[in-house]
Formats: C-alpha cells, sequence, structure tokens
C-alpha cells in the first residue's frame, strides 16, 4: 500500500508482490476446485476427450490479445500454457509423443513450453512411430513437425481411416515471428468423440504426380501444400484447406489441374492460425470474439 508521506520502500512494495502472489496461488487453487466440477461435468457429458483444442486456442489468442505491460507476451503465454495443459493432465494423466528425428533440443523445448514439465515427454524416431504411440495409447498426444523433412516420408497417410488417430491442434497456438517455441507442430491424437476445430481441415491427398498447375490452383482455392513425399509409384500431399473448401471442391480443383482420380482423405482438422502480429498491425480487438459457432464447451 503506498503512503502518500513518504516514498515506497523495498519493504512495502515486497508486501505488495507477496499479497498479490499470495493471490494468484490463491487463484491457481480456486481454478483446481473448477476443474474438480468440469471433470464431473463432462462425466454427466458422456466423457471425452480432456484435451479441448478449440476452447485452448480461443483462451491462448484472448489472452495473446489482451496482454499488456513489462511481463514479456513468452512468458505470459508459456504459464498459460502449463496452466492449461498441467489442468488438462489431471483431469486424465497422459503423455506426450514426439518425433524427434529433426532433433531432440528444439522439441524438447516446444514441448516443455506447451505442455510443462508434470506431463511425460517420451521421444520418438518419425512420425509413424508417434501416431503408433498414440493409436496404442490410452488417450497419449503425439507431436509431429509440421513439415517433417527429406527423411519422413508421407507419414501423414498412417492417420487415413476412422480409427487412426487425426492431427487435432496446430501449435504455437499465437504465432509470431520470434516466438521462442515457434517450431510448427501438429498434435496428433485418436480421433476426438466431442466437436473438433474445423477451421482448418487437413487432407491426405494421393496423384499420379506432381502437376504444373497444382501450387496456383489449390492457391486459388485458399489451400496450402503443407508437405509432399512419394509414395510408392505416386505422390502424397498433405494439404490444408480452409473455409467452405471441403473434399468435392478440393476434389473438382486437382481434377481441373489435371490429376486423374485424385484420392482424398481427411487426416484432421484444428483451430484457424492465429498471426498475433499481423492482428496487432491490423490493431485487433483487445478481446476477440471465439473463432466457432460450437458451444464451448464442446470445442
Ligand atoms: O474447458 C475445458 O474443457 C477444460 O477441460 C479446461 C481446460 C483449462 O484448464 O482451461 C483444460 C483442458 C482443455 O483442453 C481446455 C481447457
Amino acid at each position: 500500500m503506498s503512503h502518500p508521506s513518504r516514498p515506497e520502500t523495498l519493504a512495502d512494495l515486497r508486501i505488495e508482490i507477496d499479497r498479490i502472489d499470495a493471490g494468484l496461488h490463491q487463484l491457481l487453487m480456486e481454478r483446481g476446485e473448477i476443474i474438480n466440477r468440469l471433470i464431473e461435468a463432462k462425466a454427466r457429458q458422456g466423457g471425452g476427450s480432456a484435451f479441448r483444442p478449440g476452447r485452448e486456442a480461443d483462451m491462448m489468442r484472448g489472452l495473446a490479445s489482451r496482454h499488456e505491460g513489462l511481463l514479456p507476451l513468452d512468458t505470459v503465454e508459456s504459464i498459460w500454457r502449463i496452466i492449461i495443459s498441467t489442468f488438462t493432465y489431471v483431469q486424465a494423466n497422459y503423455s506426450v509423443h514426439a518425433d524427434i528425428s529433426g532433433g531432440d533440443a528444439a522439441m524438447r523445448d516446444c514441448c516443455r513450453f506447451h505442455f510443462g514439465f508434470t506431463v511425460p515427454y517420451i521421444v520418438h524416431h518419425g512420425a509413424r512411430a508417434v501416431i503408433d504411440a498414440v493409436a496404442g495409447s490410452n488417450g497419449d498426444l503425439g507431436l509431429a513437425p509440421v513439415r517433417g523433412g527429406a527423411t519422413s516420408g508421407p507419414w501423414w497417410r498412417g492417420l487415413i481411416g476412422p480409427q487412426a488417430p487425426k492431427i487435432i491442434a496446430r501449435l504455437p497456438f499465437v504465432e509470431r515471428p520470434d516466438h521462442p517455441a515457434g517450431m510448427p507442430l501438429f498434435v496428433i491424437a485418436q480421433p476426438l468423440a466431442e466437436a473438433a476445430a474445423r477451421e482448418v481441415v487437413v487432407y491426405a491427398v494421393a496423384l499420379e504426380r506432381w502437376l504444373d498447375d497444382l501450387t496456383s490452383s489449390l492457391d486459388a482455392l485458399g489451400a496450402e501444400i503443407l508437405d509432399n513425399a512419394a509414395d510408392g509409384f505416386g505422390l502424397s500431399l498433405m494439404v490444408a484447406t480452409v473455409g467452405d473448401a471441403g473434399p468435392e471442391r478440393l476434389r473438382e480443383t486437382l481434377i481441373r489441374a489435371g490429376a486423374v482420380e485424385p484420392r482424398i482423405a481427411e487426416v484432421g482438422s484444428h483451430a484457424a492460425r492465429f498471426d498475433f502480429s499481423a492482428a496487432q498491425r491490423q490493431g485487433a480487438p483487445s478481446e476477440p470474439a471465439p473463432n466457432r459457432t460450437t458451444p464451448s464447451e464442446a470445442a
């Protein structure tokens, strides 16, 4: 508390800091109580995954948009990632399986940034091994770099089929050029029973060969080729689409570009990407509206 008659002392300020710290701690403990009730509420609604990636994307977007002051956004973002990921973990224990074929250090940093230290980190060589580990687990998550590198092959084909794991999120939720854990990652999980975030839908596309007009045709549809790899005698693409560019429009576009009977299979979906720097340049509102129409509890 400030005393107008004399300058604040170090002791005065430390009393303030202790009050804030005790308040923060108390609030985190209260958050834990609410999570206990949330576990019961989810069970009443039929259970399902503790991890709700659409809700998390909205929360992280809101946090970054309203943040100001001395504390760097990197710090505040990492604190909330750990809060949310750990409160997910206390709902239902899970491990994170990560593909370290591109190196362990950056992947480990990213995993710790997004999931903290309480959630176990298990390494694998290759995204296929991550998919297998997720498929055989009881609710674990996988992390695979969006761009897997030359040796990964068409790993996304391991996500094809109704029972196979799926992409459920793209990290970081708050993208910016100088992000301390900015490696683009897909989060992979067993198919979510409840509504998934679907602003971006990702497809595996099988073609006989590369087509000259492929990139420009997909650009015109607002679709992006995230990766491509030889697949037997043909080519497999991982394609991200936004908005109403569903599989039918994707198929029509590919056929117009010269493909003969392209095979298209959905391999997951995630929330709209949030480019924080672009949002700041455009003067984003301080508290953006949630970016989905499904009830947030189902997201
Ligand atoms: O909102 C939920 O459904 C929660 O489980 C809570 C919570 C959180 O800690 O805020 C945790 C996990 C989910 O992925 C999203 C948010």
